[in-house]
């Protein structure tokens, strides 16, 4: 523990003096003092070059953060979110045989005992963990032949990675938390959210076995397409460390040389890429969210209807039925130009405070949705109309979902991705079948009744208990609760008109035993009258005390 405080302490100088030694001070506002963060006037780089920089000297834990941060243009100034997203993480391989080494440690055997080969040099290194060929010892097969043992690729942490992040991870909350207390902009830029956000990613993307059931839930959503394949996680091979896929062989999507010489169709190329990340998202709720070109590959069979090999399955995200609604409606009411939908939309829904003036908020997205909208076809971004939406959204008080951001910044890649490939590329051609059939689909009542099929079990566990109410309800018109409140609203109503009459009574009593003494002190009249208003005075007092007494 006190090694872990000492550790963390060491690693918070070693990123001040690195902040200082770039001069980031700026960045810091008002928020901390120059000596300690150090001035611009010692650089001639402009800041967001600089901070570049120092990301990359202070680790992967910083340049993935970095990455993370450079898809958040709608919190960064002009400029920076260029510069960050041209963080490289040329991380050093670790040596082969520390990957043999971690292995065994995982397995608690040998190696040997589970791969015939294991190449100890790495195909590719990350700053999360490493890649390794290698092949399964053989099977027999039915007949009880020896087949060759199958081709694999082995994924292993890198050695001391999770102490790393989670070092990193608890130094970056430290000073998010100072920023939050004393950065002029705290309020805007939710210093705290981001590494919280940061935290979920990065924590998710060190179980392997995590990404190995991602692996395994894509392949079955596409069991039998002819668009995209997935690797065979084997399961009995991996560990929260270690992951054992099957070994794809394709053309990884920015050697555009090759696929050039294979004679692909660049346009079938990009537009499938569309078409398999709306399935995705509008299909299955499923979809693959790190899209960088190093993740992606094709196998070129049939190059007219390239068929896309799907990577790395660290991050995925899934959107509840509310988002995955909003972003089907935003975007066919965006390409209907029908902004005053997208305002009641949001209204309507619930997504913002039913106060919201439509009539501004229509406004104000017509003004970020004209720009875009007013561009070729195959110029007119999504990820863009979304990235826009979110921040005007937020300026109203409607709080973006954390998965929808992510889903949003895949728009981007997808997006990028696909216009590398084909400038041309309409996405709307692709994607509005795709949404209207899912529109279509929703308002299906076969679909609706599924829907209910599905939830039956639910409806079925809560019935025990919502049966007596509701018959109670149907017989009385109301339920018991309502009920006890309607009599105890009924009693107090009785009690104030007694407490009324009581109070009137107890006045009139007063008011002729009063008069009477009057007329009995100064006598012009004779005095039976005062001794009969008393006795009436006196009946008023004990119609009153009766009154009250009922009660
Ligand atoms: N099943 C596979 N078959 C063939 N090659 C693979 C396979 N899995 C990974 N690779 C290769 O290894 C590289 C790194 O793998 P992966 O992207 O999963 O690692 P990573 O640590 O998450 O890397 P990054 O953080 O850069 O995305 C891939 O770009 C690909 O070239």
């Amino acid at each position: 523990m006190a090694f872990k405080s000492v550790d963390r302490t060491r690693r918070l100088f070693e990123i001040l003096a690195t902040v200082r030694r770039y001069g980031l001070g700026e960045l810091a506002g008002d928020a901390a003092p120059r000596w300690l963060v150090g001035a611009k006037k010692d650089h001639d780089a402009p800041v967001a070059e600089r901070l570049r920089l120092a990301l990359e000297e202070l680790g992967p834990v910083f340049i993935k953060f970095g990455q993370m941060l450079s898809t958040r243009r709608d919190l960064l100034p002009p400029g920076m979110a260029e510069e960050l997203s041209r963080l490289q993480d040329d991380v050093p391989p670790f040596k082969g045989a520390k990957a043999r080494e971690l292995i065994e440690a995982a397995y608690g055997h040998s190696l040997d005992k589970f791969f015939a080969e294991f190449d100890e040099e790495p195909m590719a290194a990350a700053s999360i963990a490493q890649v390794h060929a290698a092949r399964l010892h053989p099977q027999g097969d039915e007949k009880g032949e020896q087949t060759q043992g199958a081709t694999v690729v082995v994924k292993v942490l890198r050695p001391d990675v999770h102490e790393r992040v989670v070092r990193d991870v608890a130094v970056m909350y430290w000073l998010a938390g100072l920023a939050a207390r004393f950065h002029p902009e705290a309020e805007r830029l939710r210093p705290v959210e981001i590494v919280a956000e940061y935290d979920r990613i990065i924590s998710d993307e060190l179980d392997l076995l995590r990404e190995g059931a991602n692996a395994s839930q894509l392949g079955r959503n596409w069991a039998g397409s002819d668009l995209i394949v997935h690797p065979t996680i084997y399961f009995d091979y991996s560990t929260e460390n270690v992951l054992v896929m099957e070994h794809m062989h394709g053309t990884p999507i920015d050697d555009v040389e090759t696929l050039v010489a294979a004679g692909a169709d660049f346009k079938a190329l990009a537009e499938r890429g569309v078409e398999i990340f709306f399935k995705q998202v509008f299909r299955d709720n499923f979809f693959h969210a790190d899209m960088h070109p190093g993740n992606i590959q094709v196998q070129l069979d049939n190059p007219q209807r390239p068929r896309y090999i799907g990577l790395d399955f660290g991050i995925v995200g899934s959107l509840t039925p509310q988002d995955q609604r909003y972003l089907a409606e935003n975007f066919l009411a965006f390409f209907n130009q029908n902004y005053r939908r997208i305002a009641e939309l949001h209204v309507e829904s619930g997504w913002m405070p039913a106060d919201t003036s439509i009539e501004d908020f229509e406004g104000a997205i017509r003004t970020v949705s004209e720009p875009i909208m007013n561009k070729p076809l195959a110029e007119i971004s999504f990820g863009l109309f979304l990235l826009r939406l979110f921040k005007i959204a937020r300026r109203y008080n409607y709080q973006v979902q954390p998965q929808l951001v992510l889903l949003q910044k895949t728009v981007l890649n997808v997006e990028g991705l696909g216009r590398d490939l084909y400038p041309q590329l309409d996405l709307w051609a692709t994607a509005k079948p795709i949404l209207e059939g899912w529109m279509r689909n929703r308002a299906d009542p076969r679909r609706a009744a599924e829907r209910m099929r599905n939830q039956l079990p639910e409806i079925m566990d809560a019935l025990p208990t919502l049966a007596p109410k509701l018959m109670a309800y149907a017989r009385d018109g109301e339920t018991p609760g309502s009920r006890r409140l309607t009599q105890s609203l009924t009693d107090i109503k009785h009690e104030l008109t007694s407490a009324r009459r009581a109070m009137r009574w107890t006045l009139v009593g007063t008011g002729l035993v009063v008069a009477s003494a009057l007329v009995f002190v100064y006598p012009p009249m004779p005095h039976w009258v005062s001794i009969v208003g008393g006795v009436a005075g006196l009946a008023a007092w004990i119609r009153a005390w009766r009154g009250s007494a009922r009660q």
